[in-house]
């Protein structure tokens, strides 16, 4: 497609910054994007950025993907099949992503041109991807993260955008939302929020790049809140997951569901007295919770550790149940329960808590309803984290 019958056609509210702007010549400078991962949500969020870099004219049409290389049963490398199908036959099979994107399994030379990075690989490998990328991105780079999960040093939990910009030294938003990743790949209708710190226009961009008819996006000015949303979630679809495998019925799954979003509020207000309490009414928030709840990996595999009474591991499920997938809510029960323990607040949070002891047999699945609403409903601390 020629530059010229590229149209900047996405919401129009958008594009008048208010404050805090990238200047125009910025924002019409032709943008290169790279996407760093190639899973099962990287795959359909490089298929929707695709389809709007070749519409706009402020992006250039290739779209780089980074792809973890891997020799397929059939003994062809998976980054050279999808360049020769455009399918990543393993993590996306039967989807298009687009012939303006292109698998590049070398991480370097995937990034080297690139001044838009989008990150989006299970939150374990993020730590060895930024130091293998220090020093080898553009200095003008943006990011934004796509990776639901977080890390916990000796210092406390670091999110993985903080990661990014601390390891790069590069503005990183954040995208989530409810966005299960086959759903979107059939174009099925759903929301996103983007949560960017403090540069108004940067945000707009990556809106743009995101945003389609079945995909809407909206930006607000809350990484830290965004981020804890799409985090903590994972931790409580653990929890609905074995009342499913308990087959304790819906009302149960409700109240889990409810526990769940009201720890996922005060925990976040604890670490970061800046989270909105608007933000868990964006699709990031209260949406993806439902979702991840209902139809979600992190789910589906708690039920089956549930249904064998907790005999067989998550590891073992995850690699029988998922050909590769990756769940994030059982290491995040454990960074989440790591930050609880340190500061004194396990009581606090008794689902939290409770997933993660049962994640490692320390309770039995039942535990899920007998330990979660054990703690005093109390509202305190430290001022601005309040229960209700
Ligand atoms: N799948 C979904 O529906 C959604 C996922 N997310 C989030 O997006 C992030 C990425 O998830 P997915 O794209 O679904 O990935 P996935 O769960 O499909 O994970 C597999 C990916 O990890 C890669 N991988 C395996 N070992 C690796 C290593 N040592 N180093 C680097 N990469 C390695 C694989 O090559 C593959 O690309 C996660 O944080 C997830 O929570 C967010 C929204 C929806
Ligand atoms: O984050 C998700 C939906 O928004 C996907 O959740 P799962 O990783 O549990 O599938």
């Amino acid at each position: 497609m020629s530059p010229a019958m590229k149209a900047e056609n996405q919401p129009q509210e958008e594009l008048t910054s208010p404050e805090n702007t990238i200047s125009n010549d910025e924002l019409h400078q032709k943008s290169k994007v790279t996407v760093v991962g190639s899973g099962n949500w990287g795959s359909v969020a490089t298929k929707l950025i695709a389809s709007n870099t070749l519409k706009l004219t402020s992006f250039h049409d290739e779209v780089r993907m980074w792809v973890f290389e891997e020799t397929l049963p059939s003994g062809e490398k998976l980054s050279e099949v999808i360049n020769k199908t455009n399918e990543n036959v393993k993590y996306l099979p039967g989807i298009k992503l687009g012939k303006n994107v292109v698998a590049d399994p070398d991480l370097e030379n995937a990034v080297r041109d690139a001044n838009m990075l989008v990150f989006v690989t299970p939150h374990q490998f993020m730590e060895g991807i930024c130091r293998k990328l220090v020093g080898k991105i553009r200095e003008d780079a943006e990011a934004i993260s796509l990776i639901k999960g977080m890390e916990v040093k000796m210092e406390g939990p670091c999110m993985i955008s903080t990661l990014i910009t601390e390891q790069l030294g590069i503005n990183c938003c954040v995208l989530m939302g409810a966005n299960i990743a086959h759903e979107i790949a059939q174009e099925k209708f759903s929301e996103a929020t983007v949560g960017y710190r403090t540069n108004r226009g940067i945000a707009e961009k990556w809106v743009r790049l995101f945003y389609t008819p079945y995909f809407i996006v909206s930006a607000v000015q809350d990484v830290e809140g965004v981020e804890l949303c799409g985090t903590l979630k994972n931790v409580v679809a653990i929890g609905a997951g074995f009342v499913d495998g308990l087959e304790m019925g819906n009302n149960t799954k409700a109240a889990i569901m409810r526990i769940g979003l009201r720890e996922m509020k005060a925990f976040s207000k604890l670490l970061f007295s800046s989270v909105k309490d608007s933000t868990f009414f964006e699709s990031c928030g209260v949406a993806d919770l439902i979702t991840t709840c209902l139809g979600g990996r992190n789910r589906k595999v708690a039920e089956a550790f549930a249904k064998n009474g907790g005999k067989r591991s998550f590891d073992v499920l995850e690699a029988e149940m998922l050909q590769g997938q990756k769940l994030q809510g059982v290491s995040t029960a454990r960074e989440v329960y790591e930050v609880l323990s340190h500061r004194g607040w396990l009581e606090l949070f008794p689902l939290f808590t409770t997933v993660h002891e049962i994640c490692i047999g320390h309770l039995p699945p039942t535990a899920i309803v007998e330990h979660s609403e054990r703690a005093p409903k109390f509202s305190l601390v430290e001022g601005s984290a309040q229960y209700y």
